[in-house]
């Protein structure tokens, strides 16, 4: 069994932090806030973010990060995406060089529209890289409700570790090589999760909704593409798998907000309302740049950089992507 250390206290965070210590490991929960962490001792709950789970003896909440990854086997990283940057680099400094880093994250860091796994290597050196992707609600994985993920690392030896440390009869964590194509598929599936919502939330049918998921899935795949990514990986758990589970369920806070949008909220009603961190807002502003610097066509997700930063009605967003002229449907 293993001693785990698990950065980031959030619904996430707390959610593997519970699949590990049920697999038998011994974990350390590592939140920012010492408040909340307090709160966590306390409650023995993370009532913030995972509530009605109690935290078992094995899992234990700090706000000290050298106190955390003291003497652990793994690090596993489940910031949101714009403090992984700050996180990595507090997190660098405390940790053995030799030590592989992983992440839950899904997201492009905010700043320099890198994927995380460049930024780890920039700020934190050769070391092993993995990150832990897929079709995988906080909640459900909590409530111990079957799910499958996909887990790509740096060096296939990695991969399986780290999937190992994951996998149950409740969590099949499938093993990957394709680093880059698993976190392509989690970070901009959220951004076509919030085109989905505006669609449904406009009043649009399962033909659009459909329709959407098939042509973010094209543009998912061009993206990938340009960045190093293979193919086949967006036909998995990390690409399809994630993009119809987060386009279609409600649970999903990049679709709740698309919903809210559409309803008629501003960006900030609906943030606020949903209250916890919606990936795809930030994550839009990367992949459009990434789109722009690569000379790649990505409509769905202009669309939605239109409306959350431009001004442009869900109505006038959707309306621009109707009148595109036709095309063939295959690159
Ligand atoms: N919630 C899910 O179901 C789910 C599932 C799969 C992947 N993810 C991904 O996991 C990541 C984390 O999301 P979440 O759902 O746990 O977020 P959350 O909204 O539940 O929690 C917010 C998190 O942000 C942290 N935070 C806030 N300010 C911070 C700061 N200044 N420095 C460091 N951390 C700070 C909080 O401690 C907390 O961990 C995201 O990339 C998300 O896309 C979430
Ligand atoms: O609630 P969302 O939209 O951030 O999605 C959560 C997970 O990424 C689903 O796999």
């Amino acid at each position: 069994m293993a001693a785990v250390a698990v950065i980031g206290a959030g619904s996430w965070g707390t959610a593997l932090a519970l699949l590990l210590c049920r697999n038998g490991h011994q974990v350390r929960l590592w939140g920012h806030d010492p408040a909340h962490i307090a709160a966590l001792c306390q409650d023995l709950e993370n009532k913030a973010f995972l509530p009605n789970f109690p935290l078992p003896p094995t899992l234990e909440p700090t706000a000290d990060l050298t106190a955390t990854v003291a003497g652990v086997d793994a690090v596993l990283v489940v910031v949101p995406s714009q403090f992984f940057a700050t996180t990595i680099k507090q997190l660098v400094a405390v940790l053995p060089a030799d030590m592989g880093i992983a992440w839950a994250t899904k997201g492009f860091d905010p700043d320099s529209g890198r994927l995380l796994h460049e930024l780890v290597q920039t700020v934190g050196g050769e070391r092993d890289l993995g990150v832990l992707s897929g079709p995988s609600f906080a909640t459900e994985v909590a409530r111990g409700l079957p799910t499958a993920v996909t887990v790509a690392a740096s060096r296939p030896a990695y991969a399986e570790y780290l999937a190992t440390l994951f996998h149950s009869d409740r969590f099949r964590a499938y093993r990957h090589d394709d680093l880059i194509g698993v976190q392509v598929g989690g970070a901009a599936k959220n951004v076509l999760a919030i085109a989905t919502g505006i669609a449904d939330g406009l009043g649009f049918g399962a033909n659009t909704r459909s329709a959407l998921i098939t042509r973010g899935l094209a543009e998912l795949i061009r993206l990938g593409m340009v960045l190093g990514a293979k193919r086949e990986t967006f036909m998995g758990l990390a690409g399809l798998g994630d993009l119809v589970l987060t386009c279609t369920d409600n649970q999903s806070r990049n679709r709740r907000l698309g919903l809210a949008l559409a309803q008629g909220q501003s960006l900030a009603q609906a943030l606020a309302a949903i209250g916890q961190e919606v990936e795809g807002v930030v994550t839009v502003r990367a992949v459009c740049k990434l789109a722009a610097l690569h000379k790649i066509d990505m409509p769905i997700a202009q669309q939605v950089q239109a409306v959350l930063y431009e001004g442009r009605t869900p109505q006038a967003a959707t309306q621009l992507l109707l009148e595109r002229t036709g095309k063939v449907e295959l690159d």
